[in-house]
């Protein structure tokens, strides 16, 4: 949470991952491990996390045939959503030191719209600096396994699919990737979490990596 880091303001943590690799399942995880920790934790979610960023994301993810989404539209209404949210959810939390969980953030972008959609870095970064304006996650979980597995747990979920969740698999493989450039670029604000264990071994590798994170902020 740079650039104007100072120990009086929350940190922001993010949860990353493809379709089907427990990201829902494991933001409840967080926040309440946090919680556990006497912290006070705003949870939230991209795209959305206010009123108006929710009703973009619906505009993203309505699967309606009547009309295709333009890939640049789609690129611009995510970080349309993510000022608005960063505007009246994330800072204002961080500014009264809350921490702020957030399921998905700019990483999703780079993985979706850049490796997954083919649209140039350049663009994403120059939407980036306008948006966040320096400002990006003290620490990203990323979920990481196999694609076919993890669509294997989505499909069983049972749930109707958006727009994204209906891509081919090729699609999801140039998402892993594009994660895993994301960690490889930039490590140490990352903890890779194999996603593929059962719920209880998942959840004690994130538990471990938290507990790390908090005591070398001085949290804990
Ligand atoms: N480690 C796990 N092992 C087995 N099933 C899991 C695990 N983590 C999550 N699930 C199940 O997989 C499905 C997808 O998880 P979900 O949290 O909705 O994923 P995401 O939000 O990443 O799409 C859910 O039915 C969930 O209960
Ligand atoms: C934040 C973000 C999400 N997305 C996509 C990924 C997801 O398919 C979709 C909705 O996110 P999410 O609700 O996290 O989906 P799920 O819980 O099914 O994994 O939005 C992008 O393409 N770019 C982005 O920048």
């Amino acid at each position: 949470m740079n650039p104007s880091d100072d120990s009086a303001r929350g940190r922001f943590i993010t949860l990353e991952g493809g379709e089907g690799v427990g990201k829902s399942t494991n933001v409840d995880f967080v926040v309440e491990h946090l919680r556990g920790r006497g912290l006070e934790v705003v949870r939230t979610r991209e795209p959305g996390g206010s009123p108006r960023a929710e009703r973009i994301r619906t505009l993203l993810l309505d699967p309606a045939a009547d009309e295709p989404l333009d890939q640049t539209a789609e690129l611009l209404l995510m970080f349309a959503a993510r000022a608005q949210h960063l505007a009246m959810t994330i800072l204002p939390a961080l500014d009264r030191g809350a921490f702020v969980v957030c399921d998905r953030f700019t990483d999703a972008t780079y993985a979706y719209q850049g490796a997954g959609r083919g649209i140039d870095r350049g663009a994403i970064e120059m939407l980036e600096r306008l948006v966040q304006r320096g400002l990006e996650p003290d620490l990203t979980l990323l979920l990481d396994m196999p694609v076919e597995a993890a669509l294997a747990r989505m499909i069983a979920r049972g749930a109707t699919l958006d727009r994204f969740e209906t891509q081919a698999p090729a699609f999801f493989c140039a998402v892993r990737e594009g994660y895993r450039h994301r960690y490889e670029a930039a490590p140490q604000r990352f903890e890779l979490i194999d996603a593929a264990p059962a719920l209880a071994q998942v959840q004690a590798a994130i538990a471990a990596a938290l507990d790390r994170r908090l005591a070398q902020w001085g949290t804990i």
